[in-house]
């Protein structure tokens, strides 16, 4: 058997929009086998029980499945047009769908390391997260993921001919679902070094309490709402932040009023206040001042989940979000995460 075990993260970390990654301690576990027989009834060649979060949803075929579609779609680039026969694949997801934690990147993590098992592919995970690129575009959650811990990341500057690949469309890349067209030939390769990312401390005393509102806000939703362009003092005020924010989350003893300044934001947050009811009173009465054992404050990705980053006080800082959630008739869940410092694991029994 192998077990793959892919932890979820929280991207953004306020001021860093598409940049900044963390992985907390949810993980999703693969569970597969391949089991030797001369056919398979299964389509693809492939089996997918599913326990967790999103079971009452969650496609399992393996042409629907986000993650098996994209270890088809891995090892179709490399000439194998189905799973090998019979692989089977039990799914155990903890992690909250469509809340801003990540689930989708991991997903696509779980998906590409699936491809490269059953292939035999021997890929590395520099190019693995090539692969992992051309489905989640935005590097930040799939790094996280991929490396684990709390990470920087950026999409390197490539040819015209890379980018142009690089942007085909997704309905290209991944495979057709039943009824959709399948042509037979290969889907394009990623371009090498899409993306990369470096891993920067963390101070071992901050935690972080995940409040994970009881509605989805799908982040394709919540990308159409940001604008295209930004004036110059917006842009200048997150840079400003984003420059202080990895040393003042490493630095220990942390410095609650530095990492609160640190995690404002006014790339990304202010444009969600419409799909999050409450967003700005949170994120604004919410204080080291108010809450002792507060160090900072942020939507967890796209939302809808808030993510406060202290060192004490967990559960009265979590009562506070949760009863004002409450107040506009949201009710929630919260978690305290520890950042994920492996990242994704694969282990062999
Ligand atoms: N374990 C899974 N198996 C199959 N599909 C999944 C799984 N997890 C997530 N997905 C797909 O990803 C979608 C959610 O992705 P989306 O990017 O909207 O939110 P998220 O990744 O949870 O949040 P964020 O990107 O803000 O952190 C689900 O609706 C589902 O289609
Ligand atoms: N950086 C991404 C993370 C969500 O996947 C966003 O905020 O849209």
């Amino acid at each position: 058997m192998i077990t793959i075990k892919v932890p979820c993260s929280s991207a953004n970390i306020g001021p860093g929009f598409d940049v900044i990654g963390l992985a907390l301690s949810i993980w999703l576990e693969l569970r597969v086998e391949v089991v030797k027989s001369e056919s398979s009834e299964a389509p693809l060649n492939c089996v997918i029980t599913y326990e967790g979060e999103g079971a009452d949803e969650v496609p399992l075929s393996a042409d629907s499945n986000l993650i098996t579609r994209t270890a088809l779609y891995v090892l179709r680039c490399h000439g194998q047009r189905a799973f090998p026969i019979e692989t089977r694949v039990h799914i155990i997801n903890p992690i909250p769908l469509g809340r801003g934690l990540g689930s989708s990147g991991a997903a696509v993590v779980a998906g590409v390391v699936l491809g490269n098992e059953v292939g035999k592919l021997g890929l590395s995970k520099a190019r693995m997260l090539d692969y992992c690129l051309m489905i989640e575009r935005h590097p930040d959650n799939v790094a996280a993921a991929l490396y684990g811990g709390f990470v920087g990341t950026y999409l390197n500057d490539l040819s015209p001919e890379d980018t142009s690949r690089k942007e085909i469309p997704l309905s290209e890349v991944l495979p057709a679902p039943a009824g959709g067209v399948d042509t037979g030939e290969a889907p394009p390769e990623p371009p090498h070094d899409i993306g990369h990312y470096m891993k920067f401390p963390w101070a071992p005393e901050i935690k972080a309490i995940a409040i994970i509102p009881q509605f989805e806000v799908s982040t394709a939703k919540a990308r159409e709402v940001l604008p295209t362009s930004y004036s110059r003092a917006d842009l200048v005020f997150n840079l400003q932040r984003i420059a202080l924010l990895p040393s003042a989350l490493g630095r220990s003893p942390p410095d609650a009023e530095q990492i609160y300044l640190a995690m404002q934001d006014k790339v990304h947050q202010p444009y969600r206040k419409g799909l999050i009811p409450g967003l700005p009173e949170i994120l604004h009465s919410v204080t080291p001042k108010s809450h002792p054992g507060l160090c900072g404050i942020c939507l967890s990705g796209a939302g809808p989940t808030i993510l406060a980053l202290a060192t004490d006080n967990f559960e009265g800082i979590a009562n506070v979000i949760l009863a004002m959630f409450a107040k506009t008739g949201i009710k929630c869940i919260w978690k305290l995460l520890e950042p994920a410092e492996e990242g994704t694991t694969v282990t062999y029994s």
